[in-house]
């Protein structure tokens, strides 16, 4: 998996490496990492998901479109950096914002 680019690092995600090196060998320090890392994906994504429906909130009241497909295809690029399965979760993370009239 790639490191995060230059302009994720302008957005405060440079403390997120994937170099584990450091980490020891032990199973139960690791999954406690992993505890650790699932709790700030978790909050993460509920945040996103709240800005993401403020954003649509706004702009439906201002009478602008209910998608932008310029801002989708750059968080499709940005997660691309996943592999194929960057997709899915981009496209799931989109949902997750638009709530229940974006299906
Ligand atoms: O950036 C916007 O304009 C948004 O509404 C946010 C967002 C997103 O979740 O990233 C959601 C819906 C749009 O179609 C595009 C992007």
């Amino acid at each position: 998996m790639s490191e995060s680019s230059e302009s994720d690092k302008d957005l405060g995600v440079d403390g997120l490496s994937t170099d584990v090196a450091d980490l020891p060998d032990d199973i139960d320090t690791l999954r406690l990492e992993i505890d650790r890392m699932d709790a700030i994906i978790l909050a993460a994504i509920q945040r996103r998901s709240a800005v993401s429906k403020k954003i649509g909130a706004h702009r439906m009241a201002t009478g602008g479109p209910r998608l932008v497909h310029s801002r989708e295809v750059k968080v499709l690029d940005r997660f691309s950096a996943l592999g194929s399965e960057g997709h899915t979760l981009a496209m799931l993370l989109l949902r997750l914002g638009r709530g229940p009239l974006g299906r």
